[in-house]
C-alpha cells in the first residue's frame, strides 16, 4: 500500500498547486481526474519520485517503478531499439529478458515505426508506444501513467487496457490520469478528483458488462477496436469481452451482425475501493 500523506507542492514562489493531499493506493487502477491545472501530473510526478514535494511525503512505494509522463522528451536521438535497451540497463534487467518483452510489447501494441532511427523521427502515436514499452519493461509494481491513452489507435488503446490489468492482476498498483475515459471503464478502478490542488474524495462506480461470444475469435479485432470495449481475448472460437455498460448493445449487435452467437452477459459492478 502507497500513502501519499499530507502532500503539498508550490512551485518556486507561486500558489499552492497541491495542498495537503492525502490518499491511499492499493493494488488496482486509481484515476486522478479533474480539470486543466489542477494538479495531475505534479501529484503522478511526486508518487513517480520524479519530483519532490514541498512538504509532505509519500511512502511505501514499491519497486519497480514504471513511469509514462504526459509528455515523452522531444528531439530524441536515440533510436526505439538503443532507448529500450538503455531503460532495461539502468533497470539491470538481463539482455535476453529486455530484449523478448521489448519485442513482446512492441508488437502488442502494434508499433509500426522505424526501431533503428531516431525517435524523434516518429509519430506521435508510435512514441507513445515506446513510452508504454519502457515503462512495462521490468513488470513494474508500481505503475505511474499519465494520459499513456494519448495518441494512441483504437487497436493500441484497448491493448494497453489488457496490458493494465494484466499488471494489476499481477498486484500492480497503477495511478493514472486519462481525459479519453478509458481508464475509468477499468474493471475496479478507482475515481479521485483533484480541485485545484485539493482532492475530492469519492468514487464513480463504474458499469462494466462481460460478454462471452461463440464462433468469435476470427473477429477479435473488429471486436476489440469496437468503442467502450475494455479488454477482448480469444481461447479457441470463443471471445471473452469487458465493454463498458453504455456500449454493451452496440457491441451485442455487432457480433450477432458477424455471425457469433451470444453465449453470456453478465453486469459487473466495478465496485469503488
Ligand atoms: N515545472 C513547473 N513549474 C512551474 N509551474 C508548474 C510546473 N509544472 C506545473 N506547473 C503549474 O502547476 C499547475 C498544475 O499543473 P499540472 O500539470 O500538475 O496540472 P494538470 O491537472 O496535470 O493539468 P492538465 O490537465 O492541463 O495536464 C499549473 O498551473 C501549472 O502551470
Amino acid at each position: 500500500m502507497i500513502t501519499v500523506e499530507r502532500v503539498s507542492k508550490r512551485y518556486g514562489r507561486g500558489a499552492p498547486v497541491l495542498s495537503e493531499v492525502d490518499l491511499t493506493l492499493e493494488p488496482g487502477v486509481t484515476v486522478i481526474t479533474g480539470g486543466n491545472g489542477s494538479g495531475k501530473s505534479t501529484l503522478l510526478r511526486i508518487v513517480s519520485g520524479t519530483t519532490a514535494p514541498t512538504s509532505g511525503r509519500v511512502g511505501g512505494v514499491p519497486k519497480p517503478v514504471g513511469y509514462v509522463p504526459e509528455r515523452f522528451p522531444a528531439g530524441m536521438r536515440l533510436s526505439t531499439d538503443d532507448y529500450l535497451r538503455h531503460m532495461a540497463a539502468i533497470r539491470r534487467l538481463p539482455t535476453d529478458v529486455a530484449r523478448a518483452r521489448a519485442a513482446e510489447l512492441l508488437a502488442r501494441l502494434a508499433f509500426h515505426g522505424e526501431s533503428t532511427a531516431p525517435m524523434a523521427t516518429l509519430s506521435k502515436g508510435n512514441t507513445q508506444k515506446v513510452a508504454i514499452a519502457q515503462a512495462l519493461l521490468a513488470e513494474p509494481a508500481l505503475l505511474v501513467l499519465d494520459e499513456p491513452w494519448s495518441g494512441l489507435d483504437d487497436a493500441a488503446a484497448v491493448v494497453l487496457g489488457e496490458l493494465l490489468g494484466e499488471a494489476v492482476d499481477g498486484g500492480a498498483v497503477a495511478l493514472v490520469t486519462d481525459h479519453l475515459g478509458h481508464a475509468r471503464r477499468l474493471p475496479g478502478a478507482c475515481l479521485v478528483q483533484l480541485r485545484a490542488g485539493v482532492l475530492q474524495p469519492g468514487a464513480a462506480p463504474n458499469s462494466l458488462v462481460s460478454i462471452e461470444l461463440d464462433r468469435a475469435a476470427d473477429h477479435l479485432d473488429l471486436l476489440r477496436a469496437m468503442p467502450g470495449v475494455v479488454r477482448a481475448t480469444a481461447a479457441g472460437t470463443r471471445v471473452s469481452a469487458v465493454a463498458a455498460r453504455e456500449h454493451s448493445d452496440g457491441l451485442l449487435a455487432e457480433a450477432l451482425r458477424l455471425g457469433c452467437s451470444v453465449r453470456g452477459v453478465r453486469l459487473q459492478s466495478g465496485a469503488a475501493r
